[in-house]
C-alpha cells in the first residue's frame, strides 16, 4: 500500500504553483508506487487568493481547503507536513510557527537568511521529533545522484582538482521585487547562490576523502546592487584540504549563466560538465581525455529528461518516505548540510560587510 502524505501548502506565489502541480501528478507516471501525495489545504494571507490558487492549479481535485491565514493551516489536524514557500526573510518565523504547531516542514531554499536562525530551527525540530528540510529540489534529481556516483564511486575522472559552479539570471531590476528588496532577503547569494553552492557540496563536501569537513579556506567577493545594496554578483572560492580541491561558486542577478557550462568538475582523467540550469539540470557530460597523443577525447552525454512539468516531485517523494519511516532528517539532503551552507554564507557576507536589515536578522529567544 502506498503511503499517503497529507500536505499543506503555505503561500500562493510562483514556486507554490509549480510544487502544487507536481504534487498532484500521479506518482506512477515517474515509476513511484510506494508514496502518494494528498494536498489537504492551501493557505494564503488572503482566503480569496487561496481559493483562486486551488481553482486555477488544482486540476479539478475536490476537497482541498482554502485558508486565509497560515496559522489556520497550521491548526488543521489533517495537515501532516507543511511546504513553506514565502519570501526568504519570512522562512524562519513561518517555519518555526509550523513546527510549534507540531507539523513537519519542507521549507523552500534558503531555509533562513543566516545560520543562527537555521540552527534554531534545526534544534527545535530535533528536540520535538519533527522533520525539517530545506527544499533544495536539485539534490533529489536522479541526475544529481548519478553525478555523485560517477565522481565518487566510479571515479570516472580520477582525482578531482578543481570545481566551478554557477547560477545566474538577469532579473528585472525592480527595487520592490523580492530579488532586490533587502527586507525580503534579496540578492544573488540566497536566491541563486544556493544552487551553485549545492553542486560544490556534492563534488567537494561529499567527496569521500573530505569526510564532511568544512573547507580550510573561504574567500568571497561581492559586488552590491547600486539600487538597494543587495549582493548583485558574488564569487566564493573555497579550498578543501583532504581531497585537495579548489572550488569557485558564482551567482548573479544581473547576468545570465552561460548555457554550455554551469558546473565543471576537473580531474586527472577528464571532466564532468553540467551544461543546463544548475537548478533544474537535464544532462551532464563526461569527457575523458585521450590517453595517446593526438587522440580524441571520449565524450558521453547522460540525459535525464524530467517525467513531468517541473521535477519538484522527487523532493516531495523523499519527504514522504522520510515521514512514513519516522525520519526527521533526510539522507540525501540532511539539515547539517543546510547549517554548513548558511555558515558559509554568513562568512561570505561578513568578509564583504553585507548585512540584511535588523528586522530580518533577528533570532527569537529560545
Ligand atoms: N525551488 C525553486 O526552484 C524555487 C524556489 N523559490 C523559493 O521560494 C520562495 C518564494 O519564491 P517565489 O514563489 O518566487 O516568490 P513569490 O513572490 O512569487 O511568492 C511568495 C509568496 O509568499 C507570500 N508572502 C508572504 N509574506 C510575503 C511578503 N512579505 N511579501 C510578499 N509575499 C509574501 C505570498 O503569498 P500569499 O499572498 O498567498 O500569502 C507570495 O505570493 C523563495 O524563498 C525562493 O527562494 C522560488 C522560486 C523557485
Ligand atoms: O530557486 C530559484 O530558482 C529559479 C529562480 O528563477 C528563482 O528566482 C529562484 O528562487
Amino acid at each position: 500500500m502506498a503511503y499517503v502524505t497529507r500536505w499543506g501548502i503555505v503561500a500562493t506565489g510562483w514556486i507554490s504553483q509549480h510544487f502544487f502541480v507536481d504534487l498532484l501528478l500521479d506518482p506512477t507516471s515517474r515509476g513511484v508506487t510506494d508514496v502518494v501525495h494528498k494536498v489537504v489545504a492551501v493557505a494564503s494571507r488572503s482566503v480569496q487568493k487561496a481559493e483562486k490558487f486551488i481553482t486555477e492549479f488544482g486540476n479539478g481535485v475536490q476537497g482541498i481547503k482554502a485558508y486565509g491565514s497560515y496559522a489556520d493551516l497550521f491548526a488543521d489536524p489533517e495537515v501532516e507536513v507543511v511546504y513553506v514557500a514565502t519570501p526568504h526573510s519570512t522562512h524562519y518565523a513561518v517555519t518555526l510557527q509550523a513546527l510549534k504547531a507540531g507539523k513537519h516542514v519542507l521549507c523552500e531554499k534558503p531555509l533562513t537568511i543566516n545560520s543562527a536562525q537555521a540552527h534554531h530551527l534545526a534544534s527545535y525540530a530535533k528536540s520535538h521529533n519533527l522533520f525539517l528540510m530545506e527544499g533544495v529540489w536539485t539534490r533529489f534529481f536522479p541526475l544529481s545522484l548519478e553525478f555523485q556516483k560517477k565522481l565518487h564511486v566510479e571515479k570516472v575522472i580520477g582525482d578531482i582538482h578543481r570545481v566551478t559552479a554557477d547560477l545566474s539570471y538577469k532579473f528585472i531590476s525592480d527595487p520592490k521585487s523580492r530579488i532586490y528588496d533587502p527586507l525580503l532577503g534579496g540578492g544573488a547569494l540566497l536566491d541563486v547562490g544556493v544552487y551553485a553552492f549545492t553542486w560544490i557540496q556534492m563534488a567537494c563536501f561529499l567527496h569521500p576523502s573530505n569526510k564532511r569537513a568544512r573547507p580550510c579556506d573561504i574567500r568571497a567577493s561581492i559586488l552590491k546592487a547600486p539600487s538597494t545594496g543587495v549582493d548583485e554578483s558574488t564569487v566564493i572560492t573555497m579550498v578543501w584540504d583532504k581531497p585537495h580541491i579548489i572550488s569557485t561558486g558564482t551567482c548573479s542577478i544581473v547576468v545570465n549563466s552561460s548555457d554550455d557550462c554551469l558546473v565543471r568538475v576537473q580531474g586527472d582523467l577528464g571532466e564532468v560538465i553540467v551544461p543546463t540550469s544548475t537548478a533544474q539540470p537535464l544532462k551532464f557530460i563526461v569527457k575523458i581525455f585521450p590517453t595517446v597523443e593526438g587522440g580524441e577525447p571520449v565524450i558521453t552525454v547522460h540525459d535525464f529528461p524530467i517525467p513531468g512539468p517541473h521535477g519538484l516531485f522527487w523532493e516531495a517523494d523523499a519527504v514522504a518516505r522520510d515521514i512514513r519511516d519516522g525520519k526527521i532528517v533526510d539522507d540525501i539532503y540532511p539539515i547539517e548540510e543546510t547549517l554548513f551552507e548558511m555558515e558559509v554564507f554568513d562568512e561570505v557576507r561578513r568578509q564583504n560587510g553585507v548585512k540584511y536589515p535588523s528586522e530580518i536578522e533577528f533570532v527569537f529567544e529560545h
